[in-house]
């Protein structure tokens, strides 16, 4: 028997660059991927563009204003519980001095300091191409 088509989320995930440097957030334990390290963003909103939604999410999560943000990656994904979209965009203006403003631990990582994290198993070939991006 065929399995229900399970619905993708699609997701708008931001790197955030600065100085050579990525910004990374720590997921909260509580939620999907919990406890691991994550580049900031979130669901895309029904009707809601992706520039749109990572701008929200950036926002939201952590008080800054997306000045200028370019695609760089799509990534889909099937975790055994939920499968993922990932939209990657790089954010390489922004206003305002980033904070964790749901409570989340933030970090800054050079290209050499990336495998010092533990990532979602989606975000693998994110991280490589983030580390040629920070080296380039
Ligand atoms: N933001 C973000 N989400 C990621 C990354 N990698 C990855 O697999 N995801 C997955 O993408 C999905 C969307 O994340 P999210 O931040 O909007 O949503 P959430 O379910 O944690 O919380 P929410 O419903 O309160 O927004 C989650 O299932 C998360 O595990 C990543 O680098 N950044
Ligand atoms: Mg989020």
């Amino acid at each position: 028997m065929s399995q229900p088509a399970k619905k993708v989320v699609h997701v708008a995930v931001g790197v955030v660059v600065q100085n050579q440097c990525v910004l990374l957030a720590k997921r909260a334990q509580h939620q999907h991927q919990g406890g691991l390290w994550e580049f900031p963003g979130g669901k895309v909103e029904p009707n809601e563009s992706v520039a749109h939604a990572l701008t929200r999410e950036l926002q939201e999560e952590l008080a800054i204003q997306v000045e200028n943000c370019q695609p760089l990656m799509e990534i889909r994904h099937d975790y055994s519980d939920k499968s993922v979209m990932l939209d990657v965009w790089v954010v390489d203006a922004f206003t305002g001095e980033p904070k964790g403003v749901e409570g989340q631990p933030l970090t800054w990582a050079s290209a050499a300091e990336l495998g010092d994290f533990d990532f979602p198993e989606a975000n693998v070939a994110i991280v490589e191409k983030v580390r040629q991006l920070l080296q380039g």
